[in-house]
This record gives C-alpha cells, sequence and structure tokens, in this order.
C-alpha cells in the first residue's frame, strides 16, 4: 500500500473539513491520487447512523457502538479499497473522535481502546493524526452532537492532550487561528513533508 491515510479530527468548528479538503485538492493537483472521507458520514450506512444519533437519546456505550459500526463499514468499503488503490485517504474524524467524545462521556480508555481493537479498527493505523483545537466557526443552529461539543470543549480539550500524550509520534496538535486558513495548511503541509515526494516540497517552497 502506497497511499497514506492522513486523519483531521479535534473539536467541532475548528477548521477540520477545511483544511481536510485543501489538502485532498493539494495533493490531486500535484499528482498524488487522494480522496476526501469523513465519520461518521462516509457511507449510506454512516450517514443513517448519524441520523439515528439525533433521533434517539442514546448512552455513552450505545453511541461508540454506533459509530464503531458506521467506522467498520467505512474502513471496509471506503478507507482499505482505496488505500490499496495506493492512494491517499483524507478522513475527517476517526477513532481519536470515539476516544475524546465518548471518553468525555464516562467511557474508560480501557474500553475505548479494547472495543477499537476488537473489531481490528486498530489495524488500520492512520500515519499522521492532527487534533484541532480552539475555535474558528459560530453555528447558528447546533444539533444533539454540536450541542454536547459546545457545552463541554474545554474537557474535551482535555481529552485532546491526553490523546496527544498516549500517542506514538504520529499526533500533531494545531491551533485554529481565525482568518489564518493559508497558514494552517502550511503547518499541516510541514508536518506531512516527510511523506511527500522531494520534486513537490521544492515547488512548494517546503524544505524536506
Ligand atoms: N482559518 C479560518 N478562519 C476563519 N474561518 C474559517 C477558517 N477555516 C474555516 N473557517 C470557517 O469556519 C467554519 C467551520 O469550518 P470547518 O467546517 O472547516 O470546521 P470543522 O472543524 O470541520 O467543523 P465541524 O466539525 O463542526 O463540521 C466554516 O464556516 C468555515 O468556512
Ligand atoms: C466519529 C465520531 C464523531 N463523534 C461526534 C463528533 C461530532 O460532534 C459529530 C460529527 O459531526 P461532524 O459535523 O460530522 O464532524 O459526531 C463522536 O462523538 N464520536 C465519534 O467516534
Amino acid at each position: 500500500m502506497n497511499g497514506k491515510f492522513i486523519v483531521f479530527g479535534g473539536l467541532d468548528q475548528t477548521g477540520k473539513t477545511t483544511q481536510s479538503k485543501k489538502l485532498v485538492n493539494y495533493l490531486n493537483n500535484n499528482g498524488i491520487p487522494a480522496i476526501w472521507t469523513s465519520e461518521p458520514k462516509g457511507t449510506n450506512f454512516g450517514k443513517e447512523v448519524s441520523d439515528l444519533l439525533q433521533s434517539h437519546t442514546l448512552s455513552s456505550k450505545a453511541q461508540l457502538l454506533l459509530f464503531q459500526a458506521a467506522r467498520e463499514e467505512h474502513l471496509h468499503n471506503v478507507i482499505l479499497p482505496n488505500l490499496i488503490k495506493g492512494k491517499w485517504v483524507v478522513c475527517d474524524r476517526y477513532f481519536e473522535s470515539s476516544f475524546i467524545y465518548q471518553g468525555q462521556m464516562g467511557l474508560s480508555d480501557e474500553l475505548l481502546y479494547a472495543s477499537h481493537r476488537l473489531f481490528d479498527h486498530d489495524a488500520v493505523k492512520p500515519d499522521k493524526t492532527f487534533l484541532f483545537k480552539g475555535k474558528i466557526g459560530e453555528r447558528d443552529y447546533f444539533d444533539k452532537l454540536d450541542q454536547f461539543c459546545e457545552s463541554n470543549r474545554k474537557e474535551l480539550e482535555k481529552r485532546i492532550d491526553l490523546f496527544f500524550e498516549q500517542s506514538e509520534n504520529d499526533c500533531v496538535i494545531l491551533s485554529a487561528r481565525k482568518s489564518d486558513e493559508k497558514r494552517m495548511f502550511q503547518e499541516v503541509l510541514q508536518h506531512l513533508k516527510k511523506d511527500l515526494p522531494f520534486l513537490m516540497l521544492m515547488k512548494n517552497n517546503l524544505k524536506g
């Protein structure tokens, strides 16, 4: 597999989608085939899971199981087939979101890691996970999941720190900065430079 698996996780309204889509455009424009996808909505099944999560009041364990069901489908139908074709898969949220959010809802780290391993989801490790903190966007409407994030931003940031501390050098924390989309993207590229071809780095003024 030559494709890379890059995850953009962290808090809501931090610019994850903006930055991850920028990366996919940048890669495709430079001859590196890449796709953008997201969790939980990266498959039709995942979209239905997302609707279920909005229309029911569920325990944290039930939520975890639904996010994992969506992940299982997503992994086997989108992530792996594209990585096998040699494409880069740029994914808006993955397991780190379960660790951060379902952990903040009260599930133990032990349970979260064990359930991640149970279905072999941990066998597909992101090459890099960007963890976004801060806040740049404002919503005018909050759904159930957004509300949880909005009411727990400080605590969720601590979960991000914990995920980072337990990671194996493959995570980066980025602070969202308003009106600084281009600079944020340069930072993303800097952290990926060892994965990008040398000629591409030269062309884009990024030293290898
Ligand atoms: N650097 C920036 N400065 C100001 N506004 C930005 C910046 N980056 C993105 N935005 C705007 O902020 C809002 C949130 O951005 P985006 O959707 O990329 O964040 P997100 O983290 O994916 O959000 P969510 O997880 O809630 O879907 C959007 O309206 C977007 O246009
Ligand atoms: C994958 C995943 C997601 N969540 C939460 C985090 C967000 O509040 C929503 C997804 O919203 P988005 O606008 O589509 O990014 O779901 C979660 O709690 N656990 C997870 O594993």
